[in-house]
């Protein structure tokens, strides 16, 4: 999806969102982890790449404000999560969505399961993920989350 967006635009910003957010069942990396991720993975990219976290706030009125803040201008936002093509559209933003590709396998929830469970996941993701998961230990990680997390989505203090 990212290379298709990228043969479209001359400059790509990347947001990593909930970047306050690490060691829980649904986002068990930190934004730094994250940022290692995308910026190897996109590397390659023709277009200029800038990986920016941005944290969640309470108050999704002004979300798209405190976005603009972290993150060099953009013209157009891409998204296919419904509330943030909402957030975007009504603050002014073009919102451009791409069609799902592959997605029930390319699904976060989809390939940590496959962690937990010690299924195939490495041939899913862009190789230079499967380095920083390897780096941090991060299956190691996900299934101690799912092995304390029973609230499915409270921090662990393991
Ligand atoms: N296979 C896909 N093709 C295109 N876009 C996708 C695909 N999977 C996810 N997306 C988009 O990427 C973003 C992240 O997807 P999602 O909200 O499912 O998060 P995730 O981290 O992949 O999964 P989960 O919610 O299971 O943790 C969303 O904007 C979603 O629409
Ligand atoms: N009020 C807010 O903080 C707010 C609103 C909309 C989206 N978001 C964030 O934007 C990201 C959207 O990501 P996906 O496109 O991966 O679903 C998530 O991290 C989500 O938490 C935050």
């Amino acid at each position: 999806m990212v290379e298709e967006i990228a043969a479209e635009v001359d400059e790509l910003v990347l947001g990593i969102g909930s970047a306050g957010d690490s060691h829980t069942t649904r986002n068990p990396f930190t934004a730094g982890e994250r940022v290692m991720m995308v910026t190897k993975a996109v590397e390659k990219l023709d277009a200029t790449t800038y990986v920016v976290p941005i944290e969640d706030l309470d108050r999704n009125s002004v979300w798209v404000s405190h976005v603009q803040s972290m993150t060099p201008r953009f013209d157009v936002a891409y998204s296919n999560n419904p509330l943030v093509v909402r957030l975007f559209e009504e603050a002014g933003v073009e919102v451009r969505q791409s069609p799902m590709f592959r997605r029930d396998v390319l699904e976060g929830t989809e390939l940590r399961e496959r962690m937990i469970r010690g299924r195939d996941w490495e041939d899913l993701v862009p190789d230079a993920v499967v380095d920083v998961i390897r780096e941090v230990d991060g299956v190691e990680r996900i299934r101690r989350i799912a092995e304390t997390d029973t609230l499915g989505d409270e921090p662990s203090d393991q």
